[in-house]
């Protein structure tokens, strides 16, 4: 037989894609390719994935170690699978190893545990050498490195076992477990009414028509831009039950702060045990057997949140992507994957459908669908001809200047207590948690700070305490200033627990829940309080962007965007279109079912453009004005955005990383002749310039489109030159 070699992908930050390995056993190369398989890299062993079988070796023959053992009883990935991998690799520059890794859930990784086997009891005089055969034979002549290492502790024991496997005393052998205990009980219990058959209307009809085609055809991509309440989950709904009508699967992804028990419920009613749900709470057995449930094809329908675009389904018809806007999509750790476009490549390579739906979709998707790439769905109205709700703008200078200092407005207290009186419900919206955003002295001004970061402290009154919202630093709130020793601290800026403490005492007799990642900790908190919500046990929901998108809330009237601002003044080129899209979608919760909603802004900027849009609902006149921006500024989608991101604890040593990297970049590119195709921002500190005790730096790079293939992997080996720096392609956050 001719020798046969495996190209084993290691999840390792460096090196190359695929180390080569000798194949003993006697099995086809369909059931190897694909596999996951133990191997040695250096003395170290690992856990791999084979993506290929050759008739030669990238290294000399005789240096070629074999595949120490073979995971699974078949491969784990589908041939379409790995050409993802090979994708990603290429799209985000990151280990192919690391590409695929992502694709298994967290349990799967597996433990290799080297083992020690006693051959035969030798008599030696060797002290170290009798130590260990006695541990061993007290052991019935088996056991584990590390166990061994215990209880015979001496420095030069991998020597002394490296001479008693010499001479045939002992030998080696892996065994490998899996790290999880499988457990399959999650089952979230239905929390609203039973489901009937919904009869789509005029607009939602023609879109499942063209998405059915599609999935038919096995080809296509949509935007389905439709108004916030126009039944867009009705129109995912119906093109899955199509797609499971001809045999085949579905993904639904959502943002995971959309991924409600009532989204689940809705699924499961529909689609009962076919329905697999994915998402960060749970746990790693649970997680592991529902990933098991979709390989085998017990389940088609797979609803999660970003790393379910790679869940294991086995005849993939369609991708949908809810509120395709959310920067949630796009992945901030290795491999820095965004899931629209992992999606999209999904289904051209598995013959899919792709559906990205969203009430403000994001600039980017909006313009490749203007150009043609997918095609435009349009939903104009809400369900049942109810109107958008009323938007009113109240400019919070004009308030102050009435000297109203409060955190609420007048007409907002008005439109709350009407809401009350007529026993209707309200929600008030700030996108802070805690009760003060800062803290400082009045008699020398000095703002309590993080010592970790530079952000400062957010008061807690629950807890009376200080906190980090970065590295979860604590303290108590100091009864004098650290540095004057005066006793004047003074709190600013209203979040959360601010709103929910006011609106108590304004409204002594009103039933107000508070809905933020405090309120949430504990297991089915989410689910209890929006449960509160629904059975109208609630009048007042205060509640950070987790209460803002994706629910339906029939009986909510009235929205109060507390504070317009705090969004739009983040330093980054994107806070527009959040602003606009956080308004249009917290608006998007009032006046959903039987009465018209109403929604008031407060903000200190009302002429703002994106401010303006949101009142009239406009997405059309937004989108006009915020791509003409970008494009004078060259801001994606007319550019690529690469971050190169230096941090350390020294700083030091991060400015001159910093500085010698542009140098190096200016040459670069002055070399290539890419002057005018690229900017460089920075170096500069990035506008959080401490987290966690290591300074933080930043270049931004402003890439043509057209030649960021040419480029992107001479800067990627720039980068990856600086052990401090690492490089995130069109990121979400310019922090
Ligand atoms: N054809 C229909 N007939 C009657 N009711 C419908 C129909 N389609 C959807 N609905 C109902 O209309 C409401 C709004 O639908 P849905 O939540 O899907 O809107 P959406 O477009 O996803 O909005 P958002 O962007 O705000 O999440 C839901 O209560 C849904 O049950
Ligand atoms: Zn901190």
């Amino acid at each position: 037989m001719k020798p046969r070699f495996a190209s084993v992908a290691l999840n390792v930050p460096a090196g190359s894609d695929t180390y080569s390995y000798k194949i003993v056993d006697d099995i086809s190369d369909d059931m190897l390719i694909g596999r996951r398989a133990v191997v040695m890299l250096g003395n170290r062993l690992m856990e791999g994935y084979i993506v290929d079988i050759t008739d030669h070796a990238d290294i000399e023959e005789d240096k070629i170690k074999p595949v120490e053992a073979l995971l699974d009883k078949e491969p784990i990935f589908t041939k379409a699978m790995l050409e993802l991998a090979f994708w990603m690799k290429e799209q985000y520059l990151c280990p192919l190893g690391a590409a695929l890794a992502c694709m298994l859930p967290p349990g799967v990784k597996a433990r290799i545990q080297k083992m020690i086997v006693l051959l035969n009891e030798a008599d030696v005089i060797d002290n170290t050498k009798s130590l260990i055969i006695n541990a061993l034979r007290d052991n019935k002549g088996r056991m584990a490195l590390n166990a061994l290492k215990k209880v015979v502790p001496v420095k030069n024991i991998s020597s002394v076992l490296a001479e008693l496997e010499r001479d045939g005393v002992i030998a080696y052998e892996y065994t490998v477990k899996e790290s999880v205990r499988i457990k399959d009980s999650y089952n979230e219990a239905a929390v609203s009414g039973s489901i009937s058959t919904v009869r789509p209307v005029q607009q939602q009809l023609q879109a499942i028509t063209a998405i059915n085609k599609a999935v038919d055809e096995g080809e296509g991509a949509f935007l389905l831009h439709g108004v916030t309440g126009s039944g867009k989950t009705e129109v995912y709904l119906q093109a899955i039950q199509h797609a499971m009508d001809i045999g085949k699967d579905a993904i639904v992804l959502v943002p995971e702060i959309s991924l409600t028990p009532q989204m689940v419920a809705l699924f499961t009613a529909r689609f009962g045990s076919s329905v697999a749900v994915w998402h960060s709470r749970l746990s790693m057995g649970e997680k592991y057997a529902q990933w098991w449930r979709i390989k085998n094809g017990q389940a088609q329908v797979v609803v999660g949140a970003r790393s379910a675009v790679f869940a294991p389904v086995q005849r993939l018809g369609l991708i949908v992507l809810d509120e395709e806007q959310e920067s949630s999509y796009k992945s901030d750790m290795t491999p820095k994957y965004d899931a629209r476009e992992v999606a999209k490549r999904r289904c051209d390579i598995e013959a899919g459908v792709l559906v990205l739906g969203s009430a403000t979709p994001s600039l980017e998707t909006y313009y490749a669908a203007g150009k043609g790439d997918m095609r435009l769905l349009v939903m104009p109205d809400r369900i049942n001809g109810k109107p958008l709700p009323h938007v009113d703008i109240v400019d919070m200078r004009q308030e102050i200047a009435y000297g109203n200092k409060s955190i609420f407005s007048r007409k907002l207290l008005k439109a709350v207590a009407y809401n009350l009186k007529a026993g209707q419900q309200s929600i008030l919206f700030m996108n802070r948690r805690g009760f003060s955003t800062f803290v400082s002295c009045r008699n020398c001004g000095l703002v309590m700070k993080c010592p970790h970061c530079d952000i400062s402290l957010v008061y807690h009154s629950d807890k009376g305490q200080l906190q980090c919202h970065y590295c979860g630093y604590k303290i108590a709130v100091p009864k004098v200033c650290p540095k004057c020793k005066s006793p004047y601290i003074r709190y600013f800026g209203a979040g959360t627990q601010r709103i929910e403490h006011d609106v108590k005492q304004i409204f002594p007799h009103a039933r107000v829940v508070r809905m933020d990642t405090d309120t949430v900790t504990k297991k089915n908190a989410h689910r209890d309080i929006l449960r509160l919500v629904w059975r109208h046990e609630v009048d007042i929901l205060v509640g950070t962007q987790m209460i803002a998108k994706g629910l339906d809330f029939p009986e909510v009237t009235l929205v109060g965007v507390v504070a317009a601002d705090t969004a739009l003044n983040i330093p980054d080129f994107r806070s527009a279109e959040d602003t606009f899209q956080l308004v249009t979608q917290v608006a998007g919760r009032a006046g959903r079912a039987a009465k018209p909603g109403m929604v008031i802004v407060q903000t200190y900027q009302p002429e703002h453009y994106s401010l303006q849009a949101a009142v009239k609902h406009d997405y059309e006149s937004f989108y006009r004005q915020e791509i003409e921006i970008r494009e004078r500024l060259k801001y994606p989608p007319f550019s690529n955005i690469v971050k190169i991101s230096l941090s350390g604890k020294h700083l030091p040593d991060i400015i001159k990383a910093a500085e010698d990297m542009a140098g190096e970049l200016h040459c670069y590119l002055n070399n290539m002749c890419y002057n005018n195709d690229v900017e460089i921002l920075g170096p500069s500190p990035a506008p959080m310039e401490k987290i966690k005790d290591e300074y933080r730096w930043q270049i931004i790079l402003k890439v043509d489109v057209h030649i960021m293939d040419d480029i992107k992997y001479d800067i990627k080996r720039m980068v990856d030159r600086y052990s401090c720096a690492s490089m995130d392609i069109n990121p979400y956050s310019m922090l």
